[in-house]
């Protein structure tokens, strides 16, 4: 199933689609139900070949700003032009785990230490040392200025193509993500909502859901869902987002609006056996319904073992979805972390408010 980049989104072989819409704009429903391992295997041979190419060309491409503040060094360390997204496990999605589960201080999830990255192709550099620590049953929401990394930052966690990490370190689970494929990340509960999802014709939002739930299924050692077993899983996820079921029918976001393909955003995250969610700017273009409705679809798959890691501008999402801890990013670092009245504070008075009462 390479499906091409629908499926590999899911299971590192939608990626290729996402990434490369342009090149990918064509995938077939019968290349999906071909073997998704024979085109995670393909697909993964593919980057670690483009991944040497690019690592030995970009050794000396790769100058990042002298007028930099940051101390990342200039060599970058692996190419990550693999991608991998995943999802957080969704029991139900109408209520959330009660509260006093969720404030145990859980295990360490994520643990970014002065990560630095830059385009690949420019050498310009976006990361500039972020230290970030997620652990099980948080969420963390990043918010800062337009420009200032926070969708770079989740796309390199993924393994993005277009960025190469120049220094810095990240564990997940205690094992060095970047040492993973995109599609292993995504294998081992690594999700990432895109800020502007990908339309990919010839491919059902059906068909496209079932693998990949099926290989995040097979990953975890569980039998996959045949069409009518994944049907009955979906469609109390599918009301919960009040989707309509025609939804499924057609191709990958192809024709959705705005709030519709936020809203298949998150059915995808509730259709896979995620650990940490990453949603980059999922309130944007939601109504307000729209934006009830995904959070509590979010609040709803969040458990004492999984963890959020939102990106928004706005503390209305934050309303609806509490956040453990806040961050603002400024410049390719995380620059202040707070509780929830930091977020608020922002709302108030802005960014020059939060720089004085720094
Ligand atoms: N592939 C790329 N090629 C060139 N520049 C890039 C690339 N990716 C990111 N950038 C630049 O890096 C900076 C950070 O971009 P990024 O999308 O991470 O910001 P952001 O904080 O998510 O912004 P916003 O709030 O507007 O979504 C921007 O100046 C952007 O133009």
């Amino acid at each position: 199933m390479a499906a091409t980049g629908a499926v590999v989104s899911v299971t590192g072989v939608c990626w290729e689609a996402c990434f490369q819409p342009q090149r990918n704009r064509r995938v077939s429903a019968t290349k999906l139900q071909s073997s998704s391992a024979d085109a995670v295997v393909g697909f993964s041979r593919k980057c670690r070949v483009e991944g040497a190419t690019l690592m030995s060309s970009c050794s000396s491409a790769v100058k990042p700003s002298s007028s930099s503040v940051s101390s990342c060094s200039s060599k970058p360390q692996q190419h990550h032009g693999r991608r991998g997204r995943a999802f957080a496990t969704m029991a139900t999605m109408a209520e959330s785990p009660v509260a006093s589960e969720l404030e145990k201080v859980g295990d360490v999830l994520l643990e970014v230490r002065g990560l630095c990255a830059v385009v690949e192709a420019t050498g310009k550099e976006i990361l500039r040392g972020v230290d970030l620590t997620v652990r099980q049953g948080e969420v963390h929401a990043i918010m800062g200025k337009n420009g200032s990394g926070k969708s770079t930052l989740s796309k390199v966690l993924v393994g993005h193509p277009d960025y190469l990490v120049t220094s810095g370190t990240a564990t997940y689970k205690g094992e060095n993500l970047f040492d993973k494929e995109p599609e292993e990340r995504s294998h081992a509960g690594l999700f990432l909502s895109f800020q502007s999802p990908v339309e990919i014709p010839g491919v059902s939002n059906m068909d496209f859901l079932r693998m990949a739930c099926n290989a995040r299924r097979s990953s975890l050692g569980l039998p996959e869902f045949g069409p009518l077993e994944f049907y009955g899983f979906l469609s109390p996820k599918l009301a919960a987002l009040n989707m309509d079921p025609s939804f499924l029918d057609r191709n990958v976001n192809e024709g959705f609006s705005g709030g519709e393909k936020k809203r298949n955003e998150i059915l995808q995250l509730a259709v896979l056996e995620a650990d940490m969610a990453i949603l980059d700017e999922i309130d944007s273009g939601l109504d307000v319904d729209a934006l009830r409705d995904v959070a509590a679809a979010v609040n709803g798959l969040r458990k004492s073992d999984n963890a959020v890691l939102m990106i928004t501008h706005y503390q209305r999402l934050l309303d609806y979805i509490k956040p453990t801890y806040v961050h603002i990013m400024e410049a390719g670092r995380i620059v202040k972390t707070g509780d929830s009245s930091l977020a608020l504070q922002l709302e108030a008075g802005g960014y020059e408010a939060l720089k004085e009462s720094a």
